[in-house]
């Protein structure tokens, strides 16, 4: 006989039997219980929804780890669990389980050990949630972090680069001797070097970095030498937009000869202006020893005035400006009589100190307009533009006198030295410089002949020259010894 209180007591227990059984079977997670040598005994349908593995096919595995835990993870899962049965300890840790079709896929794993169904065994039950979704955003967070960082260190070494570059360029700029200042376009000061402090008077230390233009001109103003015209330049090149503005030479006030140029300075998009660089140049050293190279191209070095070279330069220069405004052209030809035995007596020095005595005396009778060279050793020669014979004449009169009335003592013995000179005149003595030298040269010469300390007109070539007499001891204006 069935005790019937026994029966219903069985009645209720399967009842709630496959009440937990279906609220196991419910439940969202994964659930699944594990005897000690880690054999599953029940896992929930949920895994189906996880991997794509049915609760069947995992009660039939061998290994429930190995086929359901990825293989990365699996060793360290392995260990975990195993102690979880040895101490009773639970265990919460993320694994990935793996998917039929190969994929991996995140669980938040718990393991706790529970009493077995038999007294005293012990059994392991997991509680597993899917974490894939929330998995997958922190990996893109990671990598979207890891990509900022990324930039971020980029960013780091270009700057680090770009400064370096940056005080390269300073050191070389700062190296220069060209002053460079750029302005922006509201024309205010964005860079500058030593080389510029150092042409407009700052101090190595001062500050212009944002200084107006204004500013800096009215700092500039007293050391110009013409500040208006200066400034009038400036905003002339402003005024004009100018690319590049020629070079542009001005002076200090201290007599510094600077020459500034500028340049528009373009953005790296289309169009777009950062400002204008200023690139100023003392030039100074520059002028000074280019007008002693002429210096000495043209001129003679013992008495300093020009030299034959520049003779040649002024003759044809007289004469194509005399033909153009059909003027005339006097050249005087000079040849010292009795200058050898001046060096013979008192020695070359001697004769060098009479050089430099007659240049002296003769400078003092030339007017501004009459040009006065040193064509020779002891030969010379003088130009005079708008010339007449009459002029002439009395030019070589008056040298004739001042150079022969010069006294020289060597030794305690006085000497001296006459001219003979020969005139020509442009164009009635000759058409071209050539011919002008040799009318010259030849009245010149019969001026020694006849005795020397007089001049004698060309009677080269036709025309009224021709007809006048060459001076000679019985004309009125010419001298003899
Ligand atoms: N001291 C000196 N002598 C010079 C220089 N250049 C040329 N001489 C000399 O000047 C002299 C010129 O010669 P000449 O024209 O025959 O001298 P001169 O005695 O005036 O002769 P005449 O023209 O016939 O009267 C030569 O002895 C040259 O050596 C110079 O720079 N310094």
């Amino acid at each position: 006989m069935i005790p019937w209180s026994r029966l219903a007591a069985k009645k209720q227990s399967d009842a709630q039997l496959a009440l937990l059984r279906q609220v196991a079977e419910g439940v969202h997670g994964i659930e699944a219980v594990f005897d000690r040598e880690l054999r599953l005994l029940w896992i929930s349908p949920s895994i189906e929804r996880v991997t794509g593995m049915t609760p069947q096919e995992c009660l039939a595995a061998d290994d429930i780890l190995a086929m359901l835990v990825h293989e990365s993870d699996r060793a360290h899962c392995r260990r975990l669990i195993t102690q979880v049965v040895a101490d009773g300890v639970a265990q919460d840790f993320e694994l990935r389980l793996r998917r039929r079709d190969g994929e991996a896929a995140w669980v938040a794993s718990h393991w706790r050990a529970v009493a077995g169904a038999e007294h005293g065994a012990v059994a392991l039950r997991l509680s597993a949630e899917d974490i894939q979704t929330r998995k997958e955003t922190e990996y893109k967070l990671l990598e979207t972090v890891t990509e900022l960082r990324r930039a971020q260190a980029l960013r780091e070494h270009y700057l680090l680069r770009s400064n370096d570059e940056r005080q390269r360029l300073a050191a070389l700029l700062n190296l220069i001797r060209l002053g460079i200042i750029f302005m922006d376009q509201d024309r205010r000061v964005l860079y500058y070097n030593r080389a510029m402090l150092e042409i407009w008077g700052y101090p190595l230390d001062a500050h212009l970095i944002g200084m107006r233009e204004s500013v800096l001109q009215s700092r500039a103003a007293p050391l110009l030498e013409d500040a208006q015209a200066y400034f009038a330049h400036v905003a002339e090149v402003l005024n004009t937009r100018q690319p590049i503005s020629d070079a542009y030479e001005f002076r200090f006030a201290d007599g510094r000869i600077v020459t500034d140029r500028s340049a528009v300075v373009a953005g790296a998009s289309e169009g777009h202006r950062i400002g204008r660089v200023w690139i100023y140049e003392d030039v100074t050293e520059a002028r000074r020893i280019s007008a002693q190279l002429i210096s000495m191209a043209e001129r003679d070095p013992l008495t300093n005035i020009f030299n034959r070279r520049r003779f040649h330069e002024e003759l044809e220069r007289m004469l194509a400006d005399a033909a153009r405004r059909g003027t005339a052209v006097g050249l005087l030809g000079i040849d010292l009589d009795g200058f050898k035995p001046i060096n013979d007596a008192f020695g070359h020095q001697a004769g060098d100190q009479v050089l430099v005595g007659l240049v002296e005396r003769v400078g003092g009778v030339v007017r501004r307009n009459e040009m006065f060279f040193r064509v020779g050793g002891d030969e010379f020669a003088m130009l005079v533009p708008d010339a007449r014979a009459s002029a002439m004449s009395e030019l070589a009169n008056r040298l004739c006198d001042s150079i022969g009335g010069l006294v020289f003592e060597f030794d305690g013995r006085q000497t001296g030295v006459t001219a003979s000179i020969g005139i020509a005149l442009f164009p009635d003595n000759g058409f071209d410089a050539e011919s002008l030298i040799l009318a010259a040269d030849e009245a010149m010469y019969r001026s020694k002949a006849e005795g020397r300390n007089r001049w004698t007109l060309s009677a080269r070539g036709g025309g009224e020259s021709a007809r006048i007499p060459a001076s000679s001891s019985d004309e009125p204006d010419s001298k003899e010894d």
